[in-house]
């Protein structure tokens, strides 16, 4: 037999696999600044638009922070843990990171806050309801009664509780859109609503999918943290309740290039994405999850992320 062919190079160090998910997002990117149309908005810097974009990654293969530019892992994880605390307020975050000062009053207070919803979604009191509504009272699993008598539901808990009791629930729906409070905020929800969905796996952990619709969707600042954040929001939850990671899918109604990050994404799209990190959150000792309100900084940690270097873009005010 003639010997046996040299052995073909090694593949280049990026994997299609682990690439994928990165790839999905520069898509994105590519399309928005071949195919967008320029429009004006209320920030004054034009963008360039593309109606209803939308991709998906598969969060088996590895955690989507981009390795494109260096996404800050700290400041996105802040932010999720704050949105998390159910915080109307940035006095806690600040003390961490400065992304949402601008738009926060001398008090540290917002008109809009993401966790607040999330956590603590108004409910009307019983004056202010119709005949024949059904309104989860004080008496609800996750309903609270705020220190000022208001009451409010936890519809992070509700998802959680439900994923447990009822889990191929369709109605796994979080929203932080308020009509009342976006008609007057200076800066209404932009990822408004998420719902999740699980898929039986036979033999194996049933996968957990989350839906993201976003209204308005920065594609150089806001994506990369909101992807992060989301795929992280998902893997949580996911080992909460003892399910795997699924996928993630994310629809852009208006999906959007700042023009003067035009530069900053063409310099992003010339780099080749490198191999996705992973993403892990500690337990408790006994190897239990910990739960929405146990889970700290110091418990989220990823490995192998060897991003190229940052890329400064200027945040339309
Ligand atoms: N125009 C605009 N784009 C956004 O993405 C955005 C808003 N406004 N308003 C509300 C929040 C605030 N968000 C922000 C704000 C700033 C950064 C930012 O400056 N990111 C830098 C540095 C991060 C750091 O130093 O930790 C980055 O390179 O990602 C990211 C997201 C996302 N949102
Ligand atoms: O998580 C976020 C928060 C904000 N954005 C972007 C999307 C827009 O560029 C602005 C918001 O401006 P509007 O005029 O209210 O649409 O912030 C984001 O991409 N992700």
């Amino acid at each position: 037999m003639p010997a046996a062919p040299p052995a073909a190079a090694p593949p280049p160090s990026t994997d299609a696999t682990t690439t994928a998910a990165e790839e999905a997002y520069l898509g994105v990117v590519r399309r928005v600044l071949e195919r967008g149309v320029r429009k004006a908005n209320r920030t004054g810097t034009d963008t360039l638009s593309l109606f209803a974009e939308h991709y998906s990654v598969d969060l088996a293969e590895g955690y989507p922070l981009l390795t494109t530019k260096k996404v800050f892992f700290d400041s996105m994880l802040r932010e999720v843990l704050w949105y998390l605390s159910g915080a109307e307020h940035v006095r806690e975050l600040q003390r961490h990171t400065k992304i949402w000062d601008a738009w926060a009053d001398d008090a540290g207070d917002l008109q809009t806050a993401y966790g607040r919803f999330w956590r603590r979604f108004p409910v009307p009191d019983a004056g202010a309801t119709v005949g024949g509504e059904v309104w989860a009272d004080a008496e609800h699993p996750n309903v609270r009664r705020e220190s000022g008598g208001a009451l409010a539901f936890d519809q992070l808990g509700y998802v959680v509780d439900t994923l447990r009791t009822d889990p191929m629930s369709r109605r796994l729906v979080v929203s932080a859109w308020h009509p009342a409070n976006a008609a007057v905020s200076r800066l209404p929800p932009c990822h408004y609503t998420f719902c999740f969905n699980v898929e039986p796996v036979e033999g194996g952990a049933d996968r957990l999918h989350c839906h993201l619709t976003q209204r308005s969707a920065d594609l150089a600042l806001g994506v990369p943290f909101n992807l992060a954040c989301y795929a992280l929001l998902t893997q949580a939850l996911a080992q909460i309740v003892g399910m795997a990671p699924g996928r993630f899918a994310h629809t852009l109604v208006d999906a959007h290039v700042y023009v003067d990050h035009v530069e900053g994404l063409e310099e992003q799209l010339s780099r080749t994405p490198r191999p996705a990190p992973r993403l892990s959150i500690a337990r408790h000792a006994d190897g239990s999850p910990k739960g929405l309100d146990d889970l700290a900084f110091e418990d989220f940690s990823v490995e192998g992320y060897r991003p190229a270097p940052a890329i400064r873009f200027p945040v339309a005010v």
